[in-house]
């Protein structure tokens, strides 16, 4: 997301070029009605009103915004019975010219932007885990055991040490253990006394060997947010840290604005960034298809009348695209006429707001829709065992990110991983054991991965990462590391047992003028050569092997 440095002053320049350039058009819109006897300047005195109908309000002239939709809606009747301006007519647009003189004279002042939400510290930066457990090696091996999936740990022996440091503003979450030498339950007992001096507002999560009611009573009392019991199964704890620091920002929103009037477009996105939503502005329509594929909007703001193509006319183009099926389609604009808004709505858009809409409005019907699409997006994509994207919306991403590698020149890796033998996994301890070691690479794989990164299960216990702007070699710098932290990560069997398993990956790099099937076709050759070696290795196409070697 990218907000500018104060909204509230940009918008306050929009407002200002606005009114500066405003006797300007006010002077075209005059020329080109002395002009209406000649019947092709009447659509450009048309599109002239429709644009101030359109933008006057927003910039802070309501008056000017109604006369000028009132001459729209008088050219139009001519326009649609293909017919020049009545006597009558002229006689109604010359009233309306000088109430657009007086509309514009008397400007209104400007409604707030909503505040921007409070700053959250950034996630990448929200791993840190207090860890208080007297047992060094136990403590010890959960460190590393975290350490793999991304969190940084600092242990405490005793409960004293963590109420004698002061609270690190990045901790995201206190591990403590129940029974101490100190005491039975000098665990929550510290907690309590924490949280009274420090004030501590962190998550904590108790562990013990103890499962007795006391003992839960005690963490329940001292505000544990879980409790687990020893010996703790990685997988499990991380998806109790998942749960507890899903607080931290989501991605934002995004919205695509298409509106040929440049000033008023920056002015939608000024609003919407003032709430935290990312925005990118079509002024041409013909450029959308770049823009799709690049922003990825998960909602388009659109112009009803634009020059070279209607809103309506794209709305249709862009439900012909497999991506863009579901994603809202909602027209902001001036027209009141149902019978047209229905046309236009049968062609794929959603919805209507009106022109000119309030900052809050604005903001608050987008949102709305915003937040919809969302969960029905999660719904469609999602694996639901792993959480990651399935196999449909995987192969989706490849396509998108090849069509923008191809456009941009850009480079990205696609890696393909697999679990090694992990038929045996199966057989030896359990299907349900199997699906275990499915989410914690999963886990892994989300932690360790950067947000853009796309990662996908593609099939059992086939899993692809696709790493935008990454190249051969990063790529298999990166999967080398996260090959060896999957291999050290201790995978829970039933009767306390653990067992550790590998998985092999291949990675190719896109090629200029490939496609997204040739990259997953060279991805999987290279998965295979990495099996055939003897697997638990990273083992690059044959081209990026060519281009450098290791
Ligand atoms: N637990 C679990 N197992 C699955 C799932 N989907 C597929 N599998 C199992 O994954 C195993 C895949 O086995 P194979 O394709 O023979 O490969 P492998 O044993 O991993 O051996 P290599 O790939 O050659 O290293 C099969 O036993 C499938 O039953 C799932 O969702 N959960």
């Amino acid at each position: 997301m990218t907000n500018p440095p104060n909204i509230a002053e940009q918008l306050c320049l929009l407002r200002e070029n606005y009114a500066q350039q405003l006797p300007a058009k006010l002077a075209q819109l005059e020329g080109a009605f002395r002009r209406h006897d000649n019947v092709v300047e009447l659509p450009q005195l048309r599109h002239l009103a429709h644009s101030l109908a359109g933008s006057g309000a927003t910039f802070g002239y309501p008056a000017l915004s109604i006369a000028a939709r009132q001459l729209e809606t008088i050219v139009d009747g001519a326009l649609n019975d293909g017919r020049p301006l009545s006597l009558e007519e002229s006689d109604s647009i010359a009233r309306l010219i000088e109430a657009l003189d007086r509309g514009a004279r008397t400007p209104i002042a400007p409604s707030s932007v909503p505040a921007l939400p409070p700053s959250t510290v950034p996630e990448a930066e929200r791993k840190l885990i207090y860890l208080v457990e007297d047992d060094a090696s136990l403590a010890t091996d959960l460190m590393l055991q975290l350490g793999h999936f991304g969190y940084t740990v600092k242990i405490f022996e005793t409960p004293k040490q963590l109420l004698e440091t002061p609270v690190d503003p990045l901790l995201a979450v206190v591990l403590m253990d129940i029974v101490f030498p100190q005491g039975d339950l000098a665990g929550p007992e510290a907690i309590i006394q924490l949280s009274i001096a420090k004030q501590l507002r962190t998550p904590v999560i108790f562990f013990s060997f103890r499962n007795d009611l006391t003992a839960r009573l005690a963490a329940a009392r001292a505000g544990g947010a879980a409790y687990l019991v020893k010996p703790i199964d990685v997988g499990t704890l991380i998806g109790r840290l998942d749960d507890l620091i899903s607080d931290l920002p989501p991605e934002p929103y995004r919205v695509l604005i298409v509106d040929d009037n440049g000033p008023l477009a920056t002015h939608h996105a000024f609003t919407l960034q003032s709430a935290g939503i990312s925005t990118d502005i079509v002024t041409d329509p013909m450029t959308i298809l770049a823009h799709l594929d690049d922003f990825k909007p998960d909602l388009v703001l659109m112009d009803m009348y634009m020059p070279k193509c209607t809103g309506s006319e794209l709305a249709a183009v862009i439900r012909q695209l497999d991506n863009y099926v579901l994603v809202p389609i909602v027209y902001l604009s001036t027209e009141s006429d149902t019978d047209r808004r229905l046309i236009a709505m049968q062609l794929g858009a959603d919805d209507f707001l009106t022109k000119p809409i309030m900052p809050e409005h604005l903001i608050s019907a987008v949102s709305t829709r915003l937040r919809r699409y969302r969960v029905l997006r999660s719904h469609i994509e999602q694996d639901s065992l792993t959480g990651l994207l399935n196999h449909a919306a995987t192969k989706d991403r490849l396509t998108t990110e090849t069509a923008r590698a191809t456009r941009q020149q850009r480079v990205f890796c696609l890696a393909a991983l697999d679990l090694d033998n992990f038929k045996n996994v199966n057989d030896t301890y359990g299907h349900l054991i199997g699906d275990s070691v499915l989410k914690n690479l999963a886990e892994l794989l989300k932690r360790r991965l950067r947000r853009t990164d796309i990662v996908g299960r593609i099939g059992g216990e086939e899993f692809v990462v696709i790493l935008p702007d990454t190249n051969a070699k990063q790529a298999f710098g990166l999967l080398n590391e996260l090959r060896e932290a999957f291999s050290l990560v201790h995978q829970r069997a039933s009767r306390g047992l653990t067992f550790t398993t590998t998985f092999s990956c291949g990675i190719a790099q896109y090629q200029l003028g490939a496609s997204a099937n040739d990259v997953h076709l060279h991805a999987d050759e290279a998965l295979y050569r990495a099996k055939q070696a003897g697997r638990n290795q990273v083992t690059l196409a044959d081209d990026d092997e060519r281009q450098d070697s290791y």
